[in-house]
């Protein structure tokens, strides 16, 4: 048994428009640094920027889009929406190394016009909604991204001023002109003589993770080194640090594993991730802290352990885009990809199509 918990934060200072060099925000300011430097994930309590009624709905339509007919949420599957990566993932379609995950879900982003430049590279594209028989899903699930964002932009700030920059500083780098959002919903259902994980222990790809939940499940690797249960409280989000701002921090910042238990079979976990990545274009290079001295921090051993663990961002080296490109060919190997500049892979360059039947 543990006694350690993850650390809960109450940021209402941060989203209450007080200065943000007054005492609260400052001190909010310091836990959310030492939360990502220690666990890398705190519970977010106090945001308005979320409307509890927002959230509590965008829940329930969840919901009812997994009670729909099989066949209703095989029309939307996620192949059928290509690069764009949207649409409904049917349950075991997904696995965390080599075990399949129990859980089903619903994949979206931002909306795009057709005129957009980025349309057809992976992640932009059309949601794939079921309006006919969810008609109000379409305007929650989008009005909760443009909340959401609100959220992860506030933390980028406070993570900004926490590491000395400037408060803008991140999002300037990162973020700008629009960070990459990626809506996505789990339903989680044992079946029985199944045993793996609702999602096997796994870090999260990209910047920040801003994670909804409706009840206990996850759990999170601790620095003492134990799985710890993530509680869940009410108008609360989980945020957690992604592989790329782990590195872009020097290690500073952890991005944690964290795992979903084996779900009942008769589970109604739900959860809504959103994760709060850089803008296409963002040049991945190290954050430029501490300001004072100019001086790289050295990654410490356990820092390289992680970045070990996987070997994507080995180099960091171009724009966000290249990695999230490679990310997305690798759940869909049979679709082809618009031409772009890839830096995760060694032969640097991928040709293909957008499938079009
Ligand atoms: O559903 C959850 O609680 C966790 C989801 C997760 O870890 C992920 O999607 O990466
Ligand atoms: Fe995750």
């Amino acid at each position: 048994m543990t006694s350690e918990s993850i650390p809960v934060i109450d940021c209402s200072p941060l989203f209450n428009s007080l200065e943000w060099d007054s005492n609260e925000c400052a001190a909010v300011i310091a836990k959310i640094h030492a939360a990502f430097s220690t666990w890398g994930v705190f519970t977010l309590t106090g945001t308005n920027a979320i409307p509890p009624s927002l959230a509590e709905e965008t829940r329930d339509v969840m919901n009812k889009f997994f009670e729909l007919p099989l066949e209703r949420k095989m029309a939307l599957h996620l192949k059928d929406g290509g690069w764009a990566w949207r649409g409904y993932m049917p349950w075991g379609g997904e696995g965390t190394k080599g075990n399949i995950d129990q859980k089903e879900g619903f994949y979206g982003g931002s909306e795009i016009g057709d005129g957009h430049p980025m349309k057809g590279m992976p992640t932009f594209g059309g949601n794939r909604f079921p309006d006919g028989e969810l008609p109000e899903m379409r305007g929650l699930v989008l009005e909760y991204i443009d909340k959401v964002t609100e959220v992860g932009l506030t933390i980028s700030d406070a993570m900004s001023v926490g590491l000395g920059l400037d408060r803008k500083e991140v999002k300037r780098r990162l973020l700008d002109p629009e960070p990459i959002q990626l809506f996505r919903s789990f339903k989680y259902s044992g079946r029985h003589g199944v045993d793996s994980c609702g999602i096997g222990e796994h870090s999260d790809f990209g910047f920040l993770t801003i994670l909804s939940q409706n009840a206990t499940g996850l759990q999170v690797f601790s620095p003492s080194k134990e799985w710890v249960d993530v509680p869940f409280i009410p108008d609360s989000y989980v945020v957690n640090v992604g592989d790329i701002l782990d590195r872009l921090t020097h290690g500073l910042y952890i991005s944690p594993l964290h795992r979903v238990l084996t779900p009942q079979p008769n589970s109604n976990r739900l959860s809504i991730p959103f994760f709060f990545d850089p803008a296409w274009n963002a040049e991945i290079k190290p954050l430029p802290f501490p300001k004072k001295d100019n001086e790289t921090p050295t990654p410490t051993p356990a820092a390289i352990e992680r970045w070990n663990r996987n070997s994507t961002f080995k180099d960091l080296q171009g724009i966000w885009g290249q990695y999230l490109g490679v990310k997305v060919q690798k759940i869909f190997p049979d679709l082809s990809l618009p031409e772009f500049l890839a830096v995760s892979r060694p032969s640097g360059r991928h040709l293909v199509e957008i499938r079009r039947d």
